[in-house]
């Protein structure tokens, strides 16, 4: 099982943060929310804040964990681990992603997302 992390990254204004996979990659041209594996010894929360400096150049706080989905592309299971949080510092700038958006409820829903995506935005919305 390959552990994943993801963040659901917060504005004032309620809004969440959504990146565009570059075309080319796994899932190119796919939304997901920014993070990426778990490295050994490390754990969900460290890598995602390493991640988010790595991806988008922000320091995040963690408020809340969602509930992990497992998924499989084929390519062997993934487990994603979601947490909604906040930037403590920084501007978002994408070096990874092709495109970044911050979405309100609405915008959400009308992007293309990974499979394993879908579940996490459903729990997000249905609160
Ligand atoms: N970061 C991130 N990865 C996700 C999300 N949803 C989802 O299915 N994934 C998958 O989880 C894996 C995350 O690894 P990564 O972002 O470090 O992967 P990568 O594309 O650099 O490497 P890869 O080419 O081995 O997939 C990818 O297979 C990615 O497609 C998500 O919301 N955020």
């Amino acid at each position: 099982m390959i552990e994943v992390v993801a963040g659901l990254i917060l504005d004032q204004s309620d809004r969440l943060l959504a990146c565009k996979r570059p075309e080319g990659k796994h899932l190119g041209g796919k939304w997901e929310f920014p993070g990426g594996k778990v490295e050994p010894d490390e754990s969900p929360e460290a890598a995602l804040i390493r991640e988010l400096e790595e991806e988008l150049s922000i320091t995040v706080e963690l408020l809340e964990p969602l509930t992990p989905v497992v998924w499989d592309y084929g390519r062997g299971p993934i487990r994603l681990h979601p947490f909604v949080c906040r930037i403590a510092s920084g501007t978002p700038h994408p070096h990874e992603h092709s495109e970044i958006r911050w979405c309100d409820r609405v915008e959400l829903q009308a992007l293309d997302w990974a499979e394993a995506d879908v579940p996490i935005l459903a729990e997000w919305l249905a609160r």
